[in-house]
């Protein structure tokens, strides 16, 4: 079947939807395109025949379409490293992104295709479907305290990226108009570990407030979709819940790099495996801020507990080490007899109060010279 599509010659707009091909003479009438002779508007129009481009067009039209009805126009608040981190795969998705933060990024922005606003009112004004806080967990408060809320539309829908959760989800609940819609969410990735790929990466959300109505429904899915479309592990719990685990994972790794960083570990001609990976650790965890890992501590109430576990579990290890190397110098100056009699003791102590036992090993000098 033949198909028809039109050109319009130099300095006019090509019509929507039609397709440019070689010029064939037109035997059929063209009920939907102007006549050329007779159109003012259309003084040059050429009329072509093409093989087979209709669906073509159709195709790209129901596409256009399609993005049309699930993009949204997102307002990302903080467009540091996590926000332009996530920019980049949200545009992927064809969504619309605006973006504010202290700090001038307009230039990084505009190389993404993201429109920077340094005021937070022009953003709102542009009433996004959604405004993203991707602002460190330290800044938050003050930030949400300045916001101009009455120049968004009535309810639109806030979601956070903080890697605690209950502290922004009581933030939200404190500063937004209650008509407004809250999704607290926690990407368990980031600009090195989500860097090549998101495909089986956790993505932790929880839908603190969304109205019943269908739009709003839809709206909180369509922003979870960019996610389960990367193929992240949607796994929906809640903000109390998350904030127990990430305190016993991410709370816990970034401690141990730290302390990694500060004992100063290096890389050795003989690295084990094990030890890259202590060397990765201290890699990744430098490259977080420690606004980051501050904030890690101070907004999520079970992160004292790990802390102080981690130091119970070093202790403990070095009970049993040093109650082992006790024994040894034990056995070798009273012989077997006495060693049992001192275990026993030993570990009797150990377990009474669990205080830390010196090893005696001045003693054991002492003793033996
Ligand atoms: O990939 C990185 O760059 C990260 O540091 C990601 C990381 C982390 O691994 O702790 C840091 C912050 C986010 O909350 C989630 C994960």
């Amino acid at each position: 079947m033949q198909l028809l599509s039109a050109t319009r010659s130099l300095n006019s707009q090509p019509l929507p939807f039609l397709s440019f091909s070689h010029s064939i003479s037109l035997p059929l009438p063209l009920p939907f395109l102007p006549n050329p002779s007779k159109s003012p508007h259309f003084p040059s129009l050429q009329i072509h025949c093409i093989d087979a481009a209709q669906p073509f067009d159709y195709e790209s039209h129901l596409k256009t379409r399609y993005i049309q009805s699930t993009s949204l126009k997102i307002g990302i608040l903080g467009f540091g490293n996590f926000g332009q981190f996530l920019s980049k795969t949200f545009l992927r998705h064809h969504h619309t992104l605006l973006a504010h933060s202290r700090t001038n990024y307009s230039d990084v922005a505009n190389q993404l295709g993201v429109s920077f606003f340094s005021d937070p009112n022009d953003l709102f004004e542009q009433h996004p479907d959604v405004v993203l806080l991707s602002t460190s967990i330290l800044s938050t408060e003050a930030l949400l305290q300045q916001l101009p809320f009455q120049r968004l539309r009535r309810n639109t829908l806030f979601v956070d990226v903080l890697s605690v959760k209950e502290f922004p989800r009581n933030l939200f609940l404190k500063y937004l108009p209650p008509d407004f819609d809250i999704l607290c969410t926690h990407p368990m990735f980031g600009p090195e570990s989500g860097k090549d790929s998101w495909a089986g990466l956790p993505f932790v959300y929880d839908k603190v407030r969304i109205g019943e109505e269908e739009s709003r429904v839809r709206r909180c899915d369509k922003f979870l979709d960019i996610f389960a479309k990367e193929g992240c592990r949607m796994v929906e719990m809640s903000c109390m819940e998350h904030d127990r685990y990430a305190a016993g994972s991410q709370f816990v790794t970034h401690t141990m790099g730290r302390v990694l960083e500060k004992f100063g570990v290096e890389s050795s001609p003989i690295n084990t495996k094990g030890y890259e990976t202590l060397l990765n650790l201290v890699e990744n965890t430098k490259g977080d801020s420690f606004d980051l890992y501050y904030g890690l501590f101070m907004y999520n109430q079970n992160a004292l507990e790990q802390l102080e576990r981690l130091d119970m579990a070093f202790e403990s290890i070095r009970k049993e080490l040093f109650g082992r190397l006790h024994q040894v110098y034990r056995k070798q100056l009273f012989g077997d007899q006495e060693q049992e009699e001192m275990d026993e003791k030993f570990s009797q102590k150990l377990l009474g109060n669990g205080s830390l036992i010196q090893p005696p090993l001045d003693n054991v000098r002492q003793e033996g010279s």
